[in-house]
Parts: C-alpha cells; structure tokens; sequence
C-alpha cells in the first residue's frame, strides 16, 4: 500500500496578472491537470521536469498547503478530509516538506538547537531539558552533523549551504513523519556537496521506512537516487517507471528529449541542431497532447485529442499516441 497519495489532482490558479477576459475575470492558470501519484514506504519516488511545469504545485497539494481544485490525497489509503483542527495538524506532522532555499527555511535569529527542540516540544516528543538535549544531539547525529556539540549552537549563518539544509532536513524528522516532500533539495547548493546531502536523504527514506518525493529538473540525478521516476510536463504527468527502465528505454518523446538535454559527462557539446523550444503557457495550454507543438514524431491526432494512459508493465506507463504503435511493432 501507498503512503502518501495523489489521485486525479487538479490545481487552477487565478493569474494575479494579465489580460481580463469578457466578463472582467482572468482566466486560470491551469498549472496541475490530473495528476495521479504514489509513494511507497523506504522508497524514494522523483518527480522530474522543467521549470514552471507544476512539481512544486504537486508538493504543495500532497502537503495539504492549498486544497486541490479537484481530486483528492490520501494517507495510508485513507481520503485526507481535515483542512483545519487536529486531524490536519496532524496530518502536516506526518507529511512534511523540505524546501530549495535553505537559506530562507531558517530563523535567523534563533540557534540550531532552537530550531531542533522546537518541534520537540511542540509535539511533546521531550518532555524535560535532558530529553530535549539527547534528542537534539541524536537529530544532529543522523543527518551527519557531528560532533554535535560543535552545531548545537551555531546561528544559521555561521554554517554553509548544505549544513543548513542537514538542520532543515533534521527538523523535519523532528517530528517524525511518514513521508518527506523535498522540492528541488540541492539546486541551491554547491555542486560538489549535492550528492551528499541526496545520499543523506535515501538513506534516510530507506532506513527509517520513509515515503520520499524528490522533486528535481535535473533527470540525471533522479535515475540516481529515485527507484521510481515520475516525468511532468505543463501541467500533466506524462510518463512513469522504475527509474532504471524508464531512463534505459524511455517511451515519451519528450522524456526522451530531457534525457537527452540532461549533462553527460562524456558529451562535450549539445548534439548539433539540438532544438527543443519553450514550454507552453499553462493558461491557454495546447488542446491534445500539450507536448504536441514540440514532439518531433507527433501525429495529426496529438493536436486534436489528449492520449490516454498506456500500460507498459508494472508501475510503468506513458500517456502518448505513439507508445501503442510502438509496442505492436
Ligand atoms: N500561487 C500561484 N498563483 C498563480 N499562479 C501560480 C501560483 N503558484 C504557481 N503558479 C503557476 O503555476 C505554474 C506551475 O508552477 P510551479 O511552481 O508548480 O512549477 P515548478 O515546476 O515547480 O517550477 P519551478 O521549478 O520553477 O519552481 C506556473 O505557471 C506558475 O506561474
């Protein structure tokens, strides 16, 4: 059974910008269509695409930050109803987030120990200052800032990039949670700390039976540490597998073409001619397949109707007019 589930998630915003339509209104900003996803328990699941297609909108829905437009998330298979009271709070104790900037995610004022304890005692987890203190040192311990002495009392900006980001990930475990939702984790970081703090994270997902999300543009990484790879693309999902296979025989032209554009330490340079155009707008998106006007095989039929899922084997599919041709060849 699925931890942590999305099924059939819509999100339409309200532009704050932009030309008003007829009756004075802007129309909306469709940045999630449909989008149905699960994560496992010890298993790290990514979610890949390019920028503005709708990842962090994803994490935010399964967060529970906003409400969906439509469809619904579950927790252990249950229907999530709750958006205020007890039951939500602890819904977001159980679901919790880890942002891109760890420069923003700490209180400048306070010491990491603060940033530790606070959620400990919140959610009564330490019940005296020696509890609290053995359990701030065991957080520290687990996301490998060691000695733990010398963090306890850092401020935020006595440390560097990727130790702040071990204290948000810290403070997030805090509180024991079921799954973590990590939005582009390390994109702010130095390149050379990156893969630490991914490693960090699978560990931690696996270890500690934790449902991870890892939410990236950046599909070479994902085949690295995701068993499972989920590909967005404006606003839809549009193909999914286990992260070997999907990256060894990807089906959709347009994971296809991310790989392609993803960095190969081998290659030198782009392939010559390599163009591959702009995203479209998600608040008129292309009718059909809205990968369409892109797709170097799209066919009459991707411009009029949007593909179906086609089943591809266990946990792998793809939504493509081609993917059917493709398998009765
Ligand atoms: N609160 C909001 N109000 C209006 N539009 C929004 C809001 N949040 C996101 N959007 C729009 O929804 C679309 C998807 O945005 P989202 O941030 O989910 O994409 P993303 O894939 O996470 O991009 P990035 O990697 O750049 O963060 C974008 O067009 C964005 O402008």
């Amino acid at each position: 059974m699925s931890i942590l589930e999305g099924r059939n998630l819509t999100k339409h915003f309200t532009a704050a910008r932009g030309p008003r339509g007829r009756f004075g209104k802007r129309p909306p900003v469709r940045a999630v269509e449909d989008v149905s996803i699960a994560l496992r328990a010890g298993s790290v699941t990514a979610l890949v695409g390019e920028s503005g297609c709708g990842k962090s909108t994803v994490a935010r829905l399964l967060a529970q930050v906003y409400p969906a437009t439509s469809g619904e998330v579950l927790l252990r298979g249950e229907p999530v109803r709750a958006h205020r009271g007890a039951a939500f709070k602890e819904y977001r104790r159980q679901v919790q987030l880890i942002f891109q900037d760890p420069f923003a995610s700490l209180n400048p004022f306070h010491r990491v120990r603060y940033h530790l304890a606070r959620p400990l005692r919140l959610h009564g987890h330490a019940r005296s200052d020696a509890e609290e203190r053995e359990q701030v040192a065991e957080l520290l311990e687990r996301v490998s800032l060691t000695p733990v002495e010398q963090f306890m009392d850092k401020m935020p900006h006595e440390l560097s990039g990727g130790q702040r980001q071990r204290v948000a990930i810290a403070r997030a475990l805090a509180v024991r949670p079921i799954a973590l939702i990590a939005d582009e984790p390390v994109s702010m970081l130095d390149v050379s700390i990156r893969l630490g703090v991914l490693r960090l994270l699978e560990g931690l997902a696996r270890e500690n039976g934790l449902a991870l999300l890892y939410i990236t543009h950046d599909i070479a990484s994902a085949r690295y540490f995701a068993e499972d790879i989920t590909v967005m693309y404006a606003g839809r999902l549009i193909e999914s597998g286990p992260g070997e296979e999907l990256t060894q025989s990807p089906r959709h032209p347009y994971t296809r073409l991310l790989l392609e554009s993803a960095p190969d330490p081998d290659r030198v340079a782009p392939p010559a001619g390599e163009r591959h155009g702009e995203p479209p707008s998600l608040i008129d998106p292309p009718g059909g397949c809205r990968f369409h006007p892109r797709c170097p095989v799209a066919l009459p039929v991707c411009s009029t109707e949007a593909p179906g899922r086609t089943e591809l084997g266990e946990r792998r599919w793809t939504h493509c007019w081609q993917a059917g041709a493709a398998l009765s060849r």
